[in-house]
Order: structure tokens, then C-alpha cells, then sequence
């Protein structure tokens, strides 16, 4: 029977990498797939990992129709067995009803992969409706880790290297070190206490650098 996994972790914890592994695993065994993610850092039709692979992939726009696009394809008389999704957050409600009709209907296998929450701790749309239909959903094993040390659980936003709890919620980027010359806009990836607090690696480390206040009688 076909299913529809969702794979989820914070920003930085392998989902892509696991993509890629899944696809490369399903082609060894003579299936036959097709790649997709919507806006990658490595630029529009391209699914990469910060383990240096990359591999094309179709791009997703909001007025993409997974079904339309399968059943087309099929009837044109190519094959598909699965479908790889990338930045599975992104996908707009309708496209994740879309996968799962085609797990039940036409018994093909979706394996998608996507952050759970925002900057500010909200689902996004794509997520949020994954997790309500997903058959199976996996968190990341390979732990990302918050500069303390704990698991990392959340997903934050830099602006010039200051944490931000407004904005947009699409803004695509990257997990920067703390000792690198703050981007723009950055994430960082934190345990649930250390995003309640906004206490950030470079915050904490100025924190713990700025001079013990004179102990007045
Ligand atoms: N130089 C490296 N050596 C070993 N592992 C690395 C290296 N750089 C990145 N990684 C691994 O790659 C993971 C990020 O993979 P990626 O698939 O890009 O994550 P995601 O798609 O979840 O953002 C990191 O958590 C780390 O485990
Ligand atoms: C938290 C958060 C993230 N994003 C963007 C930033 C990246 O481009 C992707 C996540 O990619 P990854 O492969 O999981 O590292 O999502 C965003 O737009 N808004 C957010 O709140």
C-alpha cells in the first residue's frame, strides 16, 4: 500500500539530505520518481543539501496541481511510483490534499519533507496539513542542537544578527555561525527556552562577556 510519510525537523537537521538519500535508494531499485521543491537556496529547480548534494528537481509554485501534473504524465504513458517533496512547508493546503489523493487513488508513494514551525512558532500551511493527513510522520534522528547544548526545537530569525519575532513568514535563508559577520537575515536553530527568551548564541555570549556589575555593600 502507497503512504504519505512526512519526514520533519528544525532548519538544518538533514530532511534534504534524507530526500535525496530516498529518491537515490527508490532509483537503485527500479522506481521510477520525481523530484520537487519550491524555493531552495540553490536557486528554482533545484533540491540541495548542506552535505554538498544537489539533483534537479520540478518547482512548485502556488498554483501548482500535483494531480493534474501526475495524471498527465500517465496518461502520456510515463511511470511514476513515488514523489519526492522538498520544502514541503511552503505548499499551499490544496497541494497536500493533492499528494494524499494520489496515495489513495492512484497508489503512489509521497515522501515529504518540511520545517514544522515558523520564526514565531506558528505551523505553516503545508506542515500544518501534513501533519493532519501524513500515515506516517518522522522527526529527524541526527539531532540539530541549540548553542546550549540542548536539542534544538525551534526555528529563529536574525536580522543583522538580532533576533526578530515579526516579519514575513516566507523569507528564505540560511543557518549562519555566530562568529560570522550577520547576515541580513539568518536562522538560527534553538532549544524551545532559549527562543521564549530570544537568547540567541551571540546574545548569550555578550551576555557572559559584559563586565560582573561592582559589588556595592
Ligand atoms: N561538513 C559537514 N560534515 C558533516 N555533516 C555535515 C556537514 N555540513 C552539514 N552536515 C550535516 O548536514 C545536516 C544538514 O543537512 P540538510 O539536508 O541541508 O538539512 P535540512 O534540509 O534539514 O536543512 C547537518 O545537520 C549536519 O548533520
Ligand atoms: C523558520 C523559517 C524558515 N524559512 C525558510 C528558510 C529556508 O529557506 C527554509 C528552510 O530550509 P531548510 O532546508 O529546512 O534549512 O525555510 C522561512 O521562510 N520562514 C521561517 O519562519
Amino acid at each position: 500500500m502507497a503512504e504519505l510519510h512526512f519526514f520533519t525537523g528544525t532548519m538544518d537537521s538533514g530532511k534534504s539530505t534524507l530526500a535525496l538519500q530516498t529518491n537515490h535508494n527508490h532509483a537503485a531499485r527500479g522506481r521510477v520518481g520525481r523530484i520537487f521543491t519550491t524555493r531552495d537556496r540553490a536557486g528554482a529547480a533545484m533540491l540541495s543539501s548542506r552535505l554538498g548534494l544537489t539533483h534537479e528537481a520540478l518547482e512548485v509554485d502556488d498554483t501548482f496541481d500535483f494531480w493534474t501534473y501526475v495524471v498527465r504524465t500517465l496518461t502520456q504513458g510515463a511511470r511514476i511510483d513515488y514523489l519526492i517533496c522538498d520544502e514541503a512547508q511552503f505548499y499551499t493546503r490544496d497541494q497536500i490534499d493533492q499528494l494524499a489523493k494520489l496515495v489513495d487513488e492512484l497508489q503512489i508513494d509521497v515522501f515529504a519533507f518540511g520545517i514544522l514551525t515558523d520564526f514565531r512558532t506558528a505551523l505553516f500551511e503545508g506542515s500544518a496539513r501534513l501533519v493532519e493527513l501524513a500515515d506516517r510522520m518522522n522527526v529527524l534522528q541526527v539531532e540539530a542542537l541549540c548553542w546550549c547544548g540542548k536539542r534544538a526545537t525551534h526555528n529563529a530569525r536574525t536580522e543583522n544578527g538580532v533576533m526578530v519575532v515579526e516579519g514575513d513568514q516566507i523569507v528564505v535563508g540560511d543557518v549562519e555561525q555566530p562568529d560570522e559577520n550577520p547576515a541580513e537575515v539568518a536562522y538560527e536553530v534553538l532549544c524551545r527556552q532559549h527562543h521564549r527568551r530570544r537568547l540567541t548564541a551571540a546574545r548569550a555570549k555578550a551576555v557572559s562577556l559584559a563586565p560582573e556589575p561592582l559589588p556595592f555593600g
